[in-house]
């Protein structure tokens, strides 16, 4: 619907945000042809736009009409830059929007999660979810011949809604990096995706393996479930506001407002049984704080009164970010050739069009490493030593509420015990014709996102606090060294290697860590702003997804992870939204 003449005043659920949470807990509702399901989204469908199908386009998208455009404040430890939030804002979310890769974390990573005190949500826990959520094609027999891929049939599930598959065709220099990181001797595991993603492994693609086309939250989830009479979504609608009401055994959100845009006049529809809130790590939390549902300090400077005190909406904010350092090497053929060559791109085009290979069929990103500690650097103990000397509030906001901080200090001591575990990757490396992304996977920094105003179409301020925490810039300067120690392998030294970016000349940690303030960047994945945990530790979500202190209300996106796992994260979305919609129907 693009309109709200055929809607209906009450529905069993309303989901707010079509992403990849909200369309798959969408469709799983609505299997129950006795529910009535309404979606509301604030984007509009894409039109099959070459940039949303073609993999060798992903991210392309970004800052596109499907791209919220947002910006994350000025922040002083990266010398105020104001770095930018790609977010889907669209029929998929930002599932339109990314770089399709589709790994999963370590099971150290997710069994961390129940470590804080969630039952139910470890490694083994999820496990089911990110099966039922993929329908996985191996490798080909070409491209197992040829890249030497390694896979585990029986992690993956073959039923599912995502096409996971793996490029069909490579880009060449992939394998030097390989060459590289084995001359390094770093492990690679069997398949990323059975819980073990250290070392370096291929990883699939959220892609379609016959059309080679990306397969997002909407070809996944809404499309096969569009047809359900029961089951309806309107686009171009942005949520304001969640309704309640008071009763005997508390207060219970019975509804939605929204509206098309600022000045437009509100509409409201009623939830029989729950809201379901899907909108992202940043807009989850800024409904609930317009809702009355946060920190009561917060929502008074904003003149809302508070409904439900539950201190950690938009608390415990992490992204992963990455730092580049980039080389030259005399490689004969690179992506670049596509903007440089004509002929190339031409022909590369036709060969995609027509075979469903060559690069536009590549969405990079094929083979990636995930490294703990001790596998880049000889400095663990000294950086672990610094996290341990650390009194944990130090690098908090100085208004952080006493329940997390004391829920940071659960956190802080696992990650420091990560910092020297050998089942925990602290850095991954995405390699680019040359360019080494060095991604920070377990970052110390907490961040949030507050309302800037309690107008509902003014974004929040959202502050991942990248850096803030001095453990986080020594991870990256010694990633910085190892990047240059990969670069002077012999399979890599034959191709003559300059570095470019930072430049030899930059060596001193000091120096490094001006380069890292300088140059850190999002790698995409906003999260833990509605977590799941108790009340008293700063959750705001308990394990079945129930925000406190209300009931009627659901959170089952990206801000419900507690900690990052060392991964990207679409597919752990994906698990756990699965996991959120047995919880909803069978509650
Ligand atoms: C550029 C980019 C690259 C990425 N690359 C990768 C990758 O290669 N691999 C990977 O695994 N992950 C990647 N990710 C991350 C992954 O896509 C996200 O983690 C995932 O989509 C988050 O799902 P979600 O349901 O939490 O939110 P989203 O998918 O972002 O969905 C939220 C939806 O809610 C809507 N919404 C928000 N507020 C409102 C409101 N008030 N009313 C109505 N609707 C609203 C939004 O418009 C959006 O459609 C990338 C993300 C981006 C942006």
């Amino acid at each position: 619907l693009t309109s709200e003449s055929g809607l209906l005043p009450t529905y069993d659920y309303v989901i707010v945000g079509a992403g990849v949470s909200g369309l798959t807990v969408a469709n799983r509702l609505s299997e129950n042809e006795s529910l009535s399901i309404l979606v509301i989204e604030a984007g509009e469908f894409d039109q099959d736009e070459d940039y949303i199908l073609i993999p060798g386009l992903a991210g392309t998208g970004i800052g596109s009409k499907y791209d919220w455009n947002l910006t994350y404040v000025g922040n002083p430890d990266l010398g105020n830059r104001s770095v930018s939030i790609p977010l889907g804002k669209a029929v998929g979310g930002s599932s339109l929007l990314n770089r399709m890769t589709f790994d999963r974390g370590s099971r150290a990573d997710y069994d961390r999660w129940k470590t804080l005190g969630n039952s139910g949500w470890g490694w083994t826990d999820l496990f089911p979810f990110f099966k039922k959520s993929e329908n996985f094609t191996p490798p080909t027999s070409d491209i197992i011949d040829e890249w030497n891929v390694t896979y585990d049939q029986s992690v993956h599930g073959t039923t599912g809604n995502v096409q996971s598959s793996y490029a069909p065709w490579i880009w060449p220099s992939t394998k030097h990096f390989i060459s590289a990181v084995t001359d390094l001797e770093v492990r690679i595991p069997l398949d990323g995706a059975s819980g073990d993603a250290l070392g370096g492994f291929f990883v699939s693609h959220n892609q379609d393996p016959v059309t080679a086309t990306r397969s997002d939250a909407r070809r996944a989830y809404w499309d096969p479930a569009s047809g359900r009479p029961n089951l309806q979504l309107v686009t171009g609608r942005k949520v304001t506001k969640l309704l309640n009401r008071q009763t005997a055994r508390g207060v219970q959100i019975t509804g939605v407002e929204f509206a098309p845009s600022p000045y437009a006049q509100r509409s409201i529809v009623h939830a029989r049984k729950e809201v379901i809130l899907a909108a992202g790590a940043i807009h989850s939390p800024q409904l609930l704080q317009l809702s009355g549902i946060g920190d009561p300090a917060l929502l008074a400077r904003h003149n809302i009164s508070t409904v439900s005190n539950v201190p950690g909406v938009g608390r415990n904010f992490q992204d992963h970010l990455y730092v580049p350092v980039v080389f030259s090497f005399d490689f004969p053929l690179t992506a670049t050739n596509l903007t440089t060559n004509s002929t190339f791109a031409a022909e590369s085009l036709a060969l995609y069009h027509t075979d469903q290979t060559g690069p536009y069929a590549d969405a990079t990103g094929d083979f990636l490493a995930f490294l703990p500690t001790a596998n880049f650097t000889s400095q663990t103990s000294a950086i672990q030593q610094l996290a341990q000397s650390q009194h944990t509030t130090l690098y908090l906001d100085p208004d952080t509420p006493a329940t997390l901080a004391r829920g940071y200090a659960s956190q802080h001591e696992l990650l420091t015990t990560g910092l020297a575990a050998e089942n925990e990757a602290q850095l991954e490396i995405i390699w680019s014709d040359g360019t080494f992304i060095l991604g920070l996977q377990h970052p110390f920094s907490r961040g949030s996102v507050r309302l800037a105003s309690s107008d509902p179409f003014t974004p929040p301020l959202a502050d991942p606090a990248y850096l803030r925490n001095p453990v986080d810039v020594a991870i990256l300067v010694e990633a910085i060294k190892y990047a240059r120690s990969l670069a002077q392998t012999p399979s890599l030294a034959a191709f003559n290697p300059v570095e470019l970016v930072p430049g030899g000349n930059v060596t001193s940690d000091s120096d490094l860590e001006a380069y890292i303030r300088g140059a850190a960047d999002s790698l995409f994945h906003p999260s833990g702003t509605c977590s799941v945990g108790r009340v008293e530790l700063g959750g705001v979500v308990d394990t079945d997804f129930r925000v406190h202190g209300v009931s009627g209300l659901r959170v089952v996106d990206a801000s419900v992870f507690p900690l990052l796992p060392a991964t990207h994260i679409q597919s752990s979305v994906y698990a756990v939204a699965e996991k959120a919609a047995v919880a909803i129907l069978s509650s």
